[in-house]
């Protein structure tokens, strides 16, 4: 289909993200293996149609990644990362959306920044890449500091907790306290449990049900629950699981709960239904 003809460059910026509630940040994965929607937005046109989609349906933020981050997924090389992500990046900037970009990659994080992204989001956890931190402080832009240990390969085998909240409480702070330490300023810095990330489902459901005490690290919280395995089990029937796309009444659910704890986002797939959610925890919360 045509590109969308973007008459004049209404570029937004961070100051224009609503206040007083909860975020909604649509996911668009321009990748060939994300496990609900992979291969579906490969294609620049694909992306940027899906990402006006998101932006319609009332994203604050659209997450943009090249590179799928699933347990096992292959490393994308960060040059083929870029050429899948940065056209798209520029476009929706252009159409006014206020974007994340998904990447582990320092090369990747400056392109996209050049190229109109306001947030960095790095699922690298414990293993970012030499650099970021230093990036992160040059530019001034807010970065989403995730809990994971380990790599996509082996993240899995690293689910070992004796107390998973006090755990990864502890192991973010001191990541946290690593890019202070590198220049980075922290209300640049939004933290993210990083749910199925080197964490089972039991692990997920502690992380959510105590997320106050990743709120008092003292930042911005983001939270990541879109028909991820964890809610698939929950809902599964006998042995088989709920399939990744009909988790979103429950991905909504759990918008609820993280906005009824004040978190600063959450990402998601389906923005309608999340947006909604928030909307009755704001008229549940006034009466
Ligand atoms: N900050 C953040 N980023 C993420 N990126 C990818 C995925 C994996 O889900 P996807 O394959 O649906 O993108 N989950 C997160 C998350 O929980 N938090």
């Amino acid at each position: 289909s045509p590109l969308p003809v973007i008459r004049k460059s209404s570029k937004k910026t961070l100051a224009d993200l609503p206040t007083g509630r909860t975020l909604v940040m649509g996911i668009l994965n321009v990748t060939e293996d994300s496990f609900s929607d992979g291969g579906k937005y490969l294609s620049t046109d694909a992306a940027i149609d899906q990402g006006l989609k998101l932006l319609y349906s009332g994203a604050d933020i659209i997450d943009v990644g090249g590179e799928s981050t699933r347990p096992g997924a292959r490393d994308v090389d960060p040059a083929l990362e870029s050429e899948r992500i940065l056209p798209v990046i520029e476009t929706l900037a252009k159409a006014g959306a206020v974007i994340s970009v998904d990447t582990m990659h320092v090369s990747t994080a400056r392109a996209a920044i050049e190229a109109g992204a306001h947030i960095i989001n790095d699922v690298s956890g414990l293993t970012y890449e030499e650099g970021m931190p230093e990036l992160i402080a040059e530019t001034g832009v807010p970065y989403v500091l995730m809990h994971r240990r380990g790599t996509a390969q082996n993240m899995v085998s690293e689910a070992n907790y004796a107390d998973v909240v006090a755990e990864v409480v502890q192991e973010l702070r001191q990541l946290r306290d690593e890019f202070v330490a590198k220049g980075v300023a922290p209300e640049q810095i939004i933290i993210d449990p990083g749910l199925g990330f080197a964490k089972d489902a039991q692990h997920n459901w502690a992380l959510l049900a105590n997320l106050s005490a990743i709120e008092e690290l003292g930042h911005r919280v983001l939270i990541g629950t879109s028909r991820k395995r964890f809610l698939g089990e929950l809902l599964a029937e006998g042995s088989k699981s709920r399939e990744p796309l009909a988790r979103d009444a429950a991905t909504a659910a759990t918008t609820a709960l993280g906005a009824r704890d004040k978190v600063w986002a959450v990402r998601v797939h389906d923005v309608v239904g999340s947006r909604d959610a928030i909307e009755v925890v704001q008229a549940y919360g006034s009466h």
